[in-house]
């Protein structure tokens, strides 16, 4: 066998961003985003009508101002920490057993991009690592789909694994316990509110196995073997376990969602109404953690380290501080490595 056949192929995939922040970029990248049948979970052809004759026209002006705020000279953040957790990771494994690339599931680079790069590198196997440390249809199941819908048109077809969710790893914890040292030296915070992407409690039901969830705390909460790919119960759970490693006490720690969209109910307790209720009770100094996000992107950096923070502050609390993403940070890149190298076996 030669060197390059015994090569195993690392695809990381994060969400995807737009081109720019010119309104016609964000309304393609909402359009294909939210046509995903896994994000808006309705018949076809209601998504149609709702993305491209309601979401996406009016979203998009309104969401290019938001992208006009988060833009930096690189671009988009959620790309290039992508790019920049790639070159890290590439230096700590060995080139002749290892080719890394990465992937946003919508706009550039695509899944087809980086999976070509693999194919064509004749790679033995291809371990496919989602970057969302929660499970939820829409974005690690969508991956899993969109690697599946395209290798299954090539005539041969390696290994491909696919890793899960990573919530409860030692060195994802290891990384969020050095971060959030980092933020907590020297100082004092009344309450340490760790806010997650939302998703609609419908697909929290449609993922429920035996209707277990009752999307009340009680079985989100618990984290066992039924509601192991609850993504409601994935979050509860990474707070519990990086309060654990932080020390920080159970009765100062909140778990919440963020970004709602549409009508529909979504899960609680809804970020935005524990601002005003945080704020109404006397709260002073909050300390907010994204742990659904492994890279600084618009529903960290703008949504909650300046949208919340501007409500709580106009509200009388004093202090907001946002934990940033692990990025491209070194523990990360140590997880991100022992996560791949444990599903090949190979050495790094
Ligand atoms: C943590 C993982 C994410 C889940 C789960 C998720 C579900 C989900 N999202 C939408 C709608 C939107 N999300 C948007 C931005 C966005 N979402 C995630 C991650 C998850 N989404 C990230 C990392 C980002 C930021 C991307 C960036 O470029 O920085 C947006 C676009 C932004 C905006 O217009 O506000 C929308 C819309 C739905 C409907 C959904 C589940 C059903
Ligand atoms: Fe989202
Ligand atoms: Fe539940």
């Amino acid at each position: 066998m030669t060197k390059n056949k015994a090569k195993t192929g690392v695809l990381l995939v994060n969400l995807g961003t737009p081109d720019s922040t010119a309104t016609a970029d964000v309304r393609k990248y909402l359009r294909e985003f939210l046509m995903d049948r896994r994000v808006i979970d309705i018949p076809f052809l209601s998504r149609w009508l709702l993305v491209n004759l309601i979401i996406a026209p009016f979203r998009a002006p309104k969401s290019a101002q938001e992208y006009r705020k988060l833009w930096t000279d690189r671009g988009s953040p959620l790309l290039f920490h992508t790019e920049d957790l790639k070159r890290k990771l590439i230096k700590t494994l060995d080139p002749a057993l290892f080719q890394v690339e990465i992937a946003m599931r919508y706009q550039s680079p695509g899944i087809e991009q980086g999976l070509a790069a693999l194919n064509k590198a004749n790679v033995k196997e291809i371990i496919v690592l989602p970057l969302f440390p929660q499970y939820a249809s829409a974005t690690n199941g969508s991956v899993m789909d969109k690697v599946m819908e395209i290798a299954r048109k090539w005539q041969i077809i390696p290994n491909i694994s696919f890793i899960s969710n990573f919530v409860d790893h030692p060195l994802f914890l290891k990384a969020w316990e050095e971060l959030g040292n980092e933020m907590l030296a020297g100082e004092n915070y009344d309450v340490f509110l760790f806010s997650y992407h939302g998703l609609p409690e419908r697909q929290i039901k449609k993922a429920s196995v035996d209707g277990y969830c009752k999307l009340n705390d009680k079985c989100c909460t618990n984290y066992t073997k039924k509601n192991q790919f609850c993504y409601r119960a994935q979050c509860f759970l990474t707070t519990r376990l990086i309060a654990q490693q932080l020390g920080l006490p159970e009765e100062k720690t909140i778990t919440c969602f963020q970004s709602r969209l549409g009508k529909d109910p979504w899960i609680r307790p809804y970020t935005e109404d524990l601002v005003k209720e945080l704020a109404s009770k006397g709260v002073r100094k909050v300390l907010a953690f994204s742990p659904a996000f492994v890279a600084d992107c618009l529903e960290t950096t703008i949504e909650v380290g300046e949208e919340y923070k501007e409500q709580f502050l106009a509200l009388g609390g004093e202090k907001w501080d946002l934990v940033p993403s692990l990025n491209s940070r070194d523990s990360w890149v140590a997880c991100v490595k022992e996560l791949v190298t444990a599903k090949t076996g190979q050495a790094g």
